[in-house]
Formats: structure tokens, sequence, C-alpha cells
């Protein structure tokens, strides 16, 4: 059950809000010099990755999905004094500005509108954009370098907060290209008129735990990815929190691969129904988890007392916590050298917009084809420019509101 106007008790309940970044400026920032450290695997083509964008909206809408964008909720936020006084404080933390240009950059970001505030906030601020005469920092660092790194990376709503029924998770990201986007989030989340109020929890300062990583297999059933982004303490941190908040009774902890190429869980297997899911076929049989319950309560979440079983086979270890005969894969039947190109192509981070209703890229037409084979309607979306950055449609949104799941 999920209550309250917002949140999520499952991966395929029918998907009410969902909010998504439109690529922006920040997507020109990217150069074969800094596109590695951006985490982008090329140089997008902007006006093309907006086209493919809207037109992925624009499925959703058809779909009677309402869709928020971040910028515009990140405007609407700033609208008050005192949220662009902590964003503005929070942009300016980075130990690499020294105190004149962190002086400097805050009158200037002071006497910016909430629309230019949000975009610097994501664009950012590069150092050839700061008129001379700011110091020993502006003339020392490359006309390159960024006062304010650029954020392209946002446009993977889904790894920056996660709601867990009517709870949402402010995340810690951990690659340095990415931690300051949750500033962007919790301030949204705390300042927006539409979700003042809401409880949240985890929280950028807590250990790393990306969305991308999060799966809400069924109510009350959460598995998380251990990889690349998520750590073994950030999944106990959570554990211990949606535990203590009552938000699940099973947390599944899954190691996965530290690659880039399964750099979370939701690169390797999405929910496409109530009891389905799509995986690489790769790490099908290889694929493990803990599941992790309370066996004491205490004041604190601190004071639960855990335990976690041995580990099992994943679906083995999802279908027990979920209470269901089997968890079942989609078998795409692909050889394994198609299977990793449409891995590496995102083709299993599909977006549940209903049980057997998902938005996948239209390339990965042999994960696609199989999976409409299997009764799943996929209504495919161009990625050519949007994959750059090396997510689907499932990291390209974060799920505000969906209905509660169907059960059987
Ligand atoms: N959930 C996801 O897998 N998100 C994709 C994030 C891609 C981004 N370029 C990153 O490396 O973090």
């Amino acid at each position: 059950m999920v209550t309250g106007p917002h949140g999520a008790d499952s991966e395929v309940g029918t998907l009410r809000t969902v909010m998504l970044h439109r690529p922006g400026p920040e997507l020109q920032r990217l150069t074969p010099r800094n596109n590695d450290k951006l985490l982008f695997d090329g140089i997008p083509w902007v006006a093309r990755a907006q086209d493919e964008h809207d037109a992925f909206a624009e499925t959703l809408r058809g779909r009677g999905v309402e869709v928020l964008y971040l910028t515009d909720l990140l405007t609407e936020s700033l609208a008050s004094e005192e949220a662009r006084g902590m964003a503005i404080t929070s942009a300016l933390s980075g130990l690499h500005l020294g105190d004149t240009m962190r002086a400097y950059l805050a009158d200037f970001l002071t006497d910016a509108s909430p629309e230019e505030l949000t975009e610097l906030l994501t664009a950012g601020i590069r150092n050839d954009e700061v008129r001379g005469g700011h110091g020993l920092v502006t003339s020392l660092l490359d006309q390159h370098d960024f006062l304010i790194d650029p954020l392209p990376n946002l446009l993977f709503t889904r790894d920056s907060s996660v709601w867990v029924r009517d709870r949402v998770a402010i995340t810690s990201l951990a690659m340095p290209a990415r931690a300051r986007e949750t500033q962007l989030t919790e301030l949204i989340y705390t300042e927006h008129p539409r979700f003042r109020g809401t409880a949240k929890i985890h929280g950028w300062h807590h250990e790393h735990v990306e969305g991308g990583d999060v799966l809400l297999l069924a109510p009350g059933v959460v598995a998380v990815g251990v990889g690349e982004r998520t750590t073994p303490a950030g999944v106990e941190r959570l554990a211990r929190q949606v535990f203590g908040a009552d938000l699940a009774h099973t947390v599944l902890a899954v190691p996965i691969a530290q690659e880039r190429a399964t750099m979370h869980l939701d690169t390797v297997c999405t929910m496409v129904d109530v009891d389905k899911v799509v995986m690489y076929p790769n790490v099908a049989d290889s694929l493990r988890a803990y599941a992790v319950t309370v066996t004491e309560r205490g004041e604190e979440d601190s004071d639960l007392v855990l335990h976690v079983a041995d580990a099992e086979p994943f679906l083995v270890a999802a279908a027990k916590a979920m209470e269901i005969d089997t968890l079942h894969q989609i078998d795409t039947g692909l050889d394994p050298v198609t299977a990793e190109r449409e891995q590496w192509d995102d083709g299993n981070n599909t977006l549940a917009l209903a049980p057997r209703v998902a938005v996948a890229y239209e390339r990965n037409d042999g994960t696609n084809d199989r999976l409409e084979e299997a009764g799943i309607e996929v209504l495919r979306i161009a990625g050519s420019e949007l994959g750059s950055g090396r997510g689907g449609p499932r990291c390209m949104s974060c799920p505000i509101s969906r209905e509660p799941m169907p059960r059987g």
C-alpha cells in the first residue's frame, strides 16, 4: 500500500508521476577532454538528444503519466530567498575556489533570477566565463577548468533520489562528477511546495547509495545492488532506515561486478511485470542475493539487529521475499556477444509503466523482440544520443508516484 500523494511500492504499479530532466546546456559542456571524468562515453549531439528526450516524455504522457521536469521544480523551489541562499552556499562549498573567488561568485549568483540560477547550478561556470580580476585562483586555473562543475548526468534522475513507499531517499552519489546532484534533489524535496513536508530518508552526507541500484521488487521487498556505486555500508544504512520506518520487511543485497558496464543493478535487471524481470543473460546464473531482515528492534535505527541470510541465487531469494512461487526471468536467448552489446546499450534498463508495459531503447532489437514474445508491450524509443551517457529509460526517470502494485 502506498500512502500519501506521492510514492511507489513497486517497479510496475501504474506510473502516475515521474521526474525527468530534459538535457540542456550542461551537455554543451562535454568535450573530448572532460567526457570521461563527466561519465559520458561520447559527445552527444545536444539538439538530437533533446528531440529523443522529448519523444520519451511524449511516450509517457501518451500513457497518462504526468511528467515533471527537474529544472522546473528547481526553479520553483528557488523562488524563496532562503532556498537560493542554501543552494548558493552548497554550490560554493568546494575547496578549489578560495575565498576571493567564492565571495565573487556568491555575489554573482545572488544577483541571478531563479531561472538563471537554475541554469548556472546545472550547466556550471567555467573559469574563462568569469571576467578577470578575481584573484589568484582564477589566474592559476586553466581557462577550461570549472569553478562550478556542470551536471550532465542530471539526465539520469533515477540515481539522485528514490521513493520507497511515501518517503523519498536522497541518495549519496559515489562519483565526484555527480556528487552535487543530490544538493539539488534535496532542495527540491525540501523547498518545493508540492513536496514540502515529505519525510526523507538517507541523504548525501551518508554512505553511498545510488537510485539505479534500488529496485522495489514488491511492497516490502527492496533489492539493492552493491558494486561500483552503492557500497556495503550504504546498503546497510539504507536497510536500517527502511526497516526503522516500516517501509520494508526484506532488503536483498545483490553484489554486482564493479565495472562501468554494470554500474547499477538496473543495468542488468529490471522488472517488467509483477513476477517477471528482464535480465542480462551473462549474469543470470551468477547473480546472488543476501536477504537481510530484522530480528530485534530498538529505539533507533542503529539499534536494529539485522539478520543476514546466506547468499542464494537472486531469483530464488527474491521469490521467497516476495512470497511468490517464481520470479521469472524472461529468457532473451541471446548469444553472449549480442547480449553483451545490448546490455551495454541499456537493453535491460527498461521502465515499466504498468505490469507488462515497458519503455525500452529501440536499438536493442533482440531483447525487445524476446520481451514482446513473452507478452510485454514494448514502447520503443530512440536513444542514439541519450545513450552516450550510458543510461536507458529506467535511468532517465524517477517515479514519484505509482499506483499500488496489483497482486498476482
Ligand atoms: N541507473 C543508471 O544506470 N544510471 C545511469 C547513469 C549513467 C551516468 N553516466 C553515470 O555514470 O553515473
